[in-house]
């Protein structure tokens, strides 16, 4: 059905023959503007209302009995085979925030700086950061040093975590810093002593309550430059009991995840480094992401979970054939999020993977994970553009662009989000606060989307200016500072250009100075050495202005259908 028919239908059922604005739509209240979860609160799903519970006390809580928690494997390391088990997971988290607590005087407030790679003690360090009141804020360590600063100064971090080969980012800004494992040239402090030597009944008492600020993760949210999204233990409690709730709606108790999702994401921290301890599950990790580690251990573990992102899932597609190679006879659910997953790569896993059921989810930064959610592979596969239905606890409205006002099903408009889960703001930043959250408490996401009649939701466009590479946000602005600080850039502006294997790639449009000689070569390296690799500029196109609105916009839709024709006309 196009969506002229569905809106004619909508109308249709809402008037009721009588012009009267009565829906039968069940998500959607006319008479508010307000779309609702069709999944009710209560009954199987609860918020904990406790103000005086903390990120880990809930998690831990939530660990199997005793009786099973000495056997039951929570991690599992693919490149070392290396096993946690839940109740090492508990100890190693009261010993280690014993150690911060007593032993450094981390306390409630203090700013604790993550760099690492996935690991075994990265939820072990998380967890511990958060028993002690302390807020984490935990960066991709493919970021420059430049960019580490940057997060360090704005973040306030007192102190330092950082994995051994990314310790020389962090040396330069002074902050003491703690390694993950020592190596055995140096003798700085490691996390794995501080775990073996500290004393889980130590544990402090004095614990953060649900209204204290978790964990500080920058987005750059529907604008330029890199913001910290504030993250409260409520928002954290609310994701938990959300992700709790639907893999209890899908059977996901006894699966065995795959990570390879950066954990220093929220994607990646609300599943693996907390949220899938709640319910018992066995993940296990791959250090870093590679298409062929992937296949040697879903047939090694038998992996039936993978959140993944859209470029994996083209990866699975394009690097298994039917006759040769892995048994992946295991997989059940692959789940895609970060990035919108096209209608063509969705339906050629189908035919590929028959018996593996793929659900697209959406999700932010700022709603500490998941919105969306789909009850079943029936309902996902006859929606193959659907990112799903809001899950408990979501409000949303679909707001007129040009009017402000609330649309209905199949009318397009930006994406409002209301639940406990959306952030409390952008650290130190009142004017980015207010301009994303309004006084009612509704989120603007920069998201253009519509619902249809049953209330499932469709992402068709983003408003915000942001480019997704492999699942990661570039934001524009930020690549256009670093080009204008070349001598020879007179002016620069950077747009998205779609990519089949990653989504999109940044493209930047450069004037030059006259006579300067700057090759597309040179832009790009310029950029390369300044920048985490995903933000890499890979393509350029020399301009003799860059066109902008009268109050000095840069037009990029018209620079985006610029490149386009340049690309057609190619063909
Ligand atoms: C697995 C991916 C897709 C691919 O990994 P990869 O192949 O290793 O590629 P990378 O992008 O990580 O980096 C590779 C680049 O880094 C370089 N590199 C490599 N290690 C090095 C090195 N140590 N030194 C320096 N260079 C190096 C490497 O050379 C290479 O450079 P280049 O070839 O130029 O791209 C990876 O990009 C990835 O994990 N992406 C996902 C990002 C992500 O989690 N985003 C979520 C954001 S939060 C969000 O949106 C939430 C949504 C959500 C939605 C729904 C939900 O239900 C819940 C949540």
């Amino acid at each position: 059905m196009s969506i002229e028919e569905g809106w004619s239908n909508a109308i249709e059922e809402q008037s009721g023959g009588s012009g009267q604005a009565l829906t039968k739509t069940p998500s959607f209240c006319a008479r508010t503007g307000v779309y609702h979860s069709l999944h009710q609160l209560g009954g199987d799903v609860e918020f904990p209302t406790r103000p005086d519970l903390d990120t880990a006390t809930f998690v831990l809580s939530q660990f199997p009995h005793p009786d099973q928690a000495e056997s039951r494997v929570a991690l599992i390391d693919s490149a070392t085979n290396c096993r946690v088990t839940y109740a090492d997971l508990k100890r190693s988290v009261n010993s280690l925030a014993a150690c911060l607590y007593h032993g450094l005087g981390v306390r409630k407030g203090d700013v604790v700086f993550l760099l690492s790679p996935n690991s075994l003690l990265y939820p072990t360090i998380c967890l511990a950061v958060f028993s002690v009141g302390a807020v984490l804020t935990p960066a991709n360590p493919l970021n420059t040093a430049s960019e580490i600063a940057k997060q360090v100064r704005d973040s306030g971090a007192k102190l330092a975590i950082s994995a051994p080969e990314e310790l020389h980012k962090l040396v330069p800004t002074g902050v003491p810093t703690l390694v993950t494992t020592r190596l055995s040239n140096d003798n700085s402090l490691s996390i794995e002593e501080l775990i073996e030597g500290g004393d889980p009944l130590e544990v402090p008492q004095a614990r953060p309550t649900q209204s204290d600020i978790a964990a500080v993760l920058y987005s750059s949210g529907t604008t330029g430059a890199s913001k910290g999204v504030v993250l409260t233990h409520a928002n954290f409690i609310s994701i938990m009991t959300l992700l709790k709730w639907t893999v209890n709606v899908w059977s996901s108790q006894d699966d065995v995840f795959l990570c390879f999702i950066p954990m220093f994401h929220i994607y990646g921290l609300a599943f693996f480094a907390l949220g899938l301890f709640c319910v018992g599950t066995t993940t296990v990790l791959l250090p870093k992401f590679d298409i062929q580690a992937m296949l040697d251990a879903i047939q090694m573990h038998n992996i039936s979970n993978i959140p993944a992102v859209p470029p994996v899932i083209l990866g699975l597609v394009k690097n298994t054939s039917k006759s040769t190679g892995h048994d992946l006879s295991s997989l059940r659910r692959i789940s895609s999020g970060a990035a919108p997953l096209s209608k063509e790569i969705a339906e050629a896993f189908r035919e590929r993977f028959p018996w593996v059921e793929l659900r697209q989810g959406y999700g932010l930064t700022e709603t500490c994970g998941a919105a969306t959610i789909f009850d079943s592979n029936a309902q996902a596969k006859a929606r193959p553009d659907s990112s799903g239905m809001l899950s408990p606890s979501f409000c949303a409205k679909v707001v007129d662009i040009e009017t402000g006002l609330s649309l209905p099903p199949y009318r397009k408009g930006e994406l409002w989000l209301k639940s406990p889960t959306v952030m409390k703001g952008y650290l130190g930043n009142d004017e980015a606060t207010a301009a994303t959250i309004d006084q009612e408490g509704w989120l603007r996401t920069g998201d253009l989307c519509y619902f249809d009649e049953e209330g499932f939701l469709y992402i068709v466009d983003r408003i915000k200016e942001l480019i997704k590479h492999n699942g990661y946000q570039v934001a524009p602005a930020e690549l256009e500072s670093v080009l204008l600080s070349h001598p020879h850039i007179l002016d620069a502006a950077v747009i998205p250009v779609e990519d089949e294997e990653s989504g999109q790639i940044p493209m930047a449009y450069v004037v030059r100075a006259t006579d300067s000689g700057l090759t597309e070569d040179d832009v790009i390296k310029f950029v390369a050495g300044q920048v985490a690799p995903y933000k890499k500029v890979r393509k350029v196109g020399f301009i003799s202005v860059i066109p902008k609105s009268a109050a000095g916009k840069i037009l990029r839709k018209q620079l985006v259908a610029q490149s386009q024709q340049h690309f057609l006309s190619k063909l």
